[in-house]
């Protein structure tokens, strides 16, 4: 089949070096996956923002050189009816390292798998890196917001979230059942005859890499403890291996040592390793934020905690993400598709900018990352902002989703 996105003449790629920095062209193609639903409206927004951020602060010296790829809806239009997820794109992710994506569509129950979960697991991004932090004058619900400053990492290829399960009443859950009960004496499924099944892969490989990386974002960026987030009280070998296996890759490769008798840890610089169960953790953020700083969680945990954290600093309108291997880098929003808003030019941009906001500093791009930052914070100070924030904000001006991009570059 012949390649159906157009590699733009001006630009190169980035590389990665054998230590996995990166060499970063002046005019770097980056790849970007529109995305399903208000896609559309954020991603072109996004687009802009960053092309006015890059050129205010290179005064034109650098460029990023945007490859569209195609994944989703767009995907079955660009390619046939049946292709959401093309090998070439995936191919343009792997080969380019550096990548942006809007939401894509998972439908529930029925239909395809969730192509975002298939990328992660395909390209191998074992980290999702989801920061909450608070900007000044965001609407929240809680009464000091700017005491959440939290970095997440999600595991983000094993769990129950892998999609590994059966439907009920299929014969593949049949045979599985069958294998429980005969084989290996489980008597604890309650409807055998009408469970679905899923399973639950959590391996210390898994577990390692990402507190590893964890912990050594902790110690790059003087961070003050890590949190290992799991409930491991109730799912002893999964959620209890990751916490056990975090506390011993503490120790062997970091140093760290028992704190106060354990099973909280320190290292020699003084950053905590601790634990929590997580759904003490889901109370605890809410009243005492403060405690927290770095959190390594497993996948599932990690997707209700980004939201839920995601809240407390205003929404998901302003929550950002990257998802890492230790050389490719794909960066999206926290939120979805949100369906209803799609092609209203409506929802805030915010998440993506600021996705991008960590792809360019991750690409070494610091002067136009601290702009991007900087335009948002005036915008919102100025009350100019989205709907989601508009509705909690008394004497705000309520703009459109491009609109808000607009008001951000005026104040670069
Ligand atoms: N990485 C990805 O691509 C992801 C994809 N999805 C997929 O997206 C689809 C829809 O999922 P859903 O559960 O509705 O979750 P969404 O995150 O898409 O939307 C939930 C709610 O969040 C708010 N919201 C979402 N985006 C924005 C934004 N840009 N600005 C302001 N508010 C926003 C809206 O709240 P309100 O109604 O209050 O205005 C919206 O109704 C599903 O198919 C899901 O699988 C979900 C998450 C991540
Ligand atoms: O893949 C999806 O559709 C949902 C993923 C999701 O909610 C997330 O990664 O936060
Ligand atoms: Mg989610």
């Amino acid at each position: 089949m012949t390649q159906k996105f157009q590699v733009p003449q001006q630009g190169s790629k980035i590389t990665v070096n054998a230590d996995f920095s990166l060499n970063v062209p002046d005019n770097p193609i980056i790849p970007f996956v529109e995305g399903d639903g208000t896609g559309v409206d954020i991603t072109p927004v996004m687009r802009k923002v960053v092309d006015a951020a890059v050129d205010k602060s290179y005064g034109g010296k650098r460029k990023i050189a945007w490859m569209e790829i195609y994944a989703g809806e767009k995907a079955t239009k660009v390619y046939d009816p049946d292709t959401w997820l093309p090998d070439e794109t995936v191919q343009a992710i792997r080969e380019y390292v550096v990548s942006i994506k809007g939401p894509l569509t998972t439908p529930v129950s029925g239909g395809i798998r969730s192509l975002n979960v298939a990328l992660r697991q395909m390209l191998d991004l074992y980290v999702c890196l989801r920061p909450v932090r608070y900007f000044k004058g965001v609407p929240s619900p809680v009464k000091e917001p700017e005491k959440t400053d939290m970095v997440i990492f999600r595991e983000n290829t094993e769990d129950i979230y892998a999609g590994v399960e059966w439907e009920a009443g299929s014969p593949e859950v049949k045979k599985v059942i069958e294998f429980l009960q005969k084989e290996m004496g489980v008597s604890k499924i309650r409807f055998p005859e009408s469970s679905a099944i899923g399973v639950k892969p959590v391996s210390i490989e898994g577990s390692e890499r990402l507190v590893r990386r964890a912990i050594q974002y902790a110690i790059d960026n003087k961070r003050s403890s890590v949190t290992l987030v799991h409930k491991g009280n109730i799912m002893k070998f999964t959620e209890g291996g990751f916490k056990k296996w975090g506390y011993e890759l503490a120790q062997r490769e970091f140093g760290a040592e028992l704190l106060d008798g354990g099973p909280w840890m320190k290292l020699p610089n003084g950053i905590v390793i601790k634990d929590v169960i997580a759904d003490a953790f889901l109370q605890q953020i809410l009243l005492r934020p403060d405690e927290y700083d770095v959190v390594a969680t497993l996948n599932l945990n990690g997707d209700y905690i980004s939201d839920a954290l995601a809240a407390q600093v205003g929404g998901i309108g302003i929550a950002p993400g990257a998802n890492l291997s230790d050389s490719v880098a794909m960066f999206e929003a926290t939120h979805g598709t949100a369906p209803k808003y799609a092609g209203k030019d409506y929802v805030n941009p915010g998440s993506i900018i600021l996705s991008a906001e960590m792809m360019l500093r991750h690409m070494g791009w610091i002067e136009a990352a601290d702009l991007i930052v900087k335009s948002m914070e005036q915008a919102i100070n100025a009350k100019t902002v989205t709907y989601d924030f508009a509705r909690l904000m008394p004497g705000a001006t309520q703009v459109s989703c491009s609109a808000f991009g607009q008001a951000m570059i005026e104040r670069m």
